[in-house]
């Protein structure tokens, strides 16, 4: 297998796993190419993605040559036309020659890219793509500050007056992602509201405003899950299964008690349960709802397995929304101040003229569509990437799977329960559209009445969010499973990814929601039968409870 080769395996294997370059390239011994060399290549062509991939696309030799993948042939360009001593290949090779003979075709697209992005030298372009403003990660995305606004404490308006007086506002996240570390700059996000972005060198943390939980560092992506369960769509109260350290349970207090919410439900206060199985989690989760004001809203249920709350409890009779975002593989976690590669594929011209989209070509190609890739090691992710580690990683996602579905039926089960938001830190279908996917066609699900929450059902932001579920993992377990008709597209719709270290500046991260009309069904808790199935698996060896633990230790700052 030739060098190249083997760097379109590691943009494939990132892909799925999530994974960055770094760890891939020298966690795998059997590499016939030098790490060194694989490693320099990867990240080298990762960065000229943007350029070059238009290039690609705009040359049409994707469509001539047809035995070239979009990740081979980013690769193959980028040493052709901008590598020091060209192909690292001889010249009879197959590889080179498809991708020498387009060399005046592909060298007059380079130059049209250049001029469109109004570079008037290669030089230019080169130092641009190599990062300007100093960044010594040059050309790297870097992974912006995520901070939400406390309404319990302050307000959005309040905070750009004080504590952010002195930042220059951007619209654009690209400014953010790409400004040099020292610079003062603020973007108020389009999507959560009282959210805001700031370059990732601003040490957020010595602010007064910080210190007096009026300010939570929070990744946009995690504040998707109680935007999306939106408080003020039901009156009761609202469980927080999986609590600690405390991040959604606190938006969901400052939701709770937001104009929208007391228009809502104005006559009688609204209680929010945070159940946390750890300990020590535990008290992380009671001093983070000290600190953010939350406590007049917030039980904190310390030591709580949610798997334990009873749905026929008094206590509970009221609640009508759950927040479910268990441990996960936490593959879609980005590390603290991480650079990130952002790696874009050329489109493909298919036979008919169109262009294949991102979809359609996931489904033609399982790893074909790199999108981001981290080129810093985070420990949480080491053990779950790469090819050698695939067996180990697919049990380990089918117990984490196995749990998170039994939580979500479980909490189907809760008698006055009409909304649930199901969330993880995760990029694994299985942990993903598959769990949602099997939860909608559980036994409970069914004789409940649960439905998918619709894209055009959700709040305003996560409405507007383009990225979305991946329709072929719906479907997988659709084909394996069942006869039963759910549309496939409808719920790949409804679930809302977010992409690890994009251009958007989340985390990876993946959230659903799921609904139905109480007052048409009559109560009565029927227990899942394939529920009771899966909680006899669980009980059947996997010890996911330290696993889990493991697994979160990495994010309770973004998180
Ligand atoms: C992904 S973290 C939750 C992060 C939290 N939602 C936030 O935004 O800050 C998952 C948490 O669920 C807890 N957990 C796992 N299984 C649980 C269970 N059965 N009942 C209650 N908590 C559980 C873990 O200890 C861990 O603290």
């Amino acid at each position: 297998m030739s060098l190249y080769h083997e760097a379109a395996e590691v943009f494939a294997v990132a892909s799925k796993d999530g994974g960055s370059i770094k760890s891939i390239v020298f966690s795998k011994k059997k590499w016939k190419s030098d790490g060194r060399t694989l490693f320099a290549l990867t990240t080298e062509t990762a960065k000229w993605s943007d350029v070059l991939s238009k290039v690609i696309e705009n040359s049409g030799v994707l469509k001539v040559e047809k035995q070239l993948s979009p990740q081979l042939a980013l690769l193959l360009v980028h040493d052709l036309l901008l590598a020091p001593r060209g192909l690292a290949l001889t010249p009879k090779h197959g590889l080179a020659a498809s991708i020498t003979k387009h060399k005046a075709r592909l060298s007059a697209e380079l130059t049209k890219e250049r001029l469109r992005r109004g570079f008037a030298s290669i030089d230019a372009l080169r130092s641009h793509v190599n990062g300007s403003a100093g960044d010594v990660r040059s050309g790297l995305y870097r992974h912006p500050r995520w901070i939400r606004i406390n309404t319990l404490r302050t307000s959005l308006a309040a905070q750009l007056e004080t504590t952010f007086a002195s930042f220059k506002p951007t619209s654009a996240m690209t400014d953010i992602m790409t400004c040099s570390p020292a610079d003062k700059l603020v973007h108020t996000d389009q999507h959560v509201p009282n959210l805001l972005a700031v370059p990732p060198g601003v040490d957020i943390t010595s602010h007064q405003a910080y210190k007096d939980g009026k300010l939570i560092i929070q990744d946009k992506a995690s504040c998707f899950p109680a935007y999306l369960l939106d408080p003020s769509s039901t009156v009761g109260d609202i469980i927080d299964a999986c609590a600690a350290p405390g991040n959604k349970t606190t938006h969901l207090a400052a939701l709770t008690s937001s104009g929208a919410d007391q228009q809502t439900s104005p006559s009688r206060k609204r209680k929010i349960f945070a159940c946390e199985r750890d300990a020590e989690r535990s008290k992380t989760l009671s001093k983070m709802v000290r600190l953010a004001g939350a406590d007049s809203v917030v039980q904190v249920r310390t030591r709580q397995d949610f798997l334990k709350v009873s749905p026929q409890a008094a206590e509970f009779a009221n609640v009508t929304a759950i927040l479910l975002d268990p441990s996960c593989s936490g593959s879609g976690i980005v590390g603290r101040d991480e650079a990130v590669l952002n790696l874009h594929l050329p489109a493909v011209d298919t036979e008919n003229g169109t262009k294949t989209t991102h979809r359609k070509r996931k489904h033609e190609m399982a790893e074909a569509e790199t999108k981001q890739l981290a080129t810093d090691d985070t420990s949480e992710n080491v053990p779950l990437e790469g090819e050698a580690a695939g067996t180990k990683l697919q049990d380990r996602l089918a117990a984490l799977s196995s749990f998170q579905l039994r939580l979500l039926e479980h909490a189907m089960t809760f008698h006055a329960v009409a909304r649930i938001a199901y969330s993880t830190c995760s990029l694994h279908d299985e942990e993903n559209e598959q769990v949602v996917a099997k939860a909608l066609l559980s036994d409970v699900a069914v004789e409940r009445g649960w439905k998918i929450l619709r894209r055009e059902q959700q709040v305003d932001g996560m409405q507007a969010w383009s990225k979305r579920g991946r329709v072929e993992a719906v479907a997988a377990v659709m084909n394996a499973d069942t006869t039963e008709e759910i549309d496939a597209d409808v719920v790949a719709e409804a679930c809302i990814r977010c992409e690890k270290g994009g251009e958007d500046g989340t985390m990876g991260f993946f959230v659903a929601g799921f609904m139905r009309d109480v007052e048409a069904r009559n109560g009565g808790v029927q227990p899942s039968k394939k529920g009771a199935a899966v909680s006899a698996t669980l009980h059947n060896g996997t010890d996911l409870q330290n696993g889990d633990e493991e697994e979160w230790e990495g994010f309770s700052d973004q998180e």
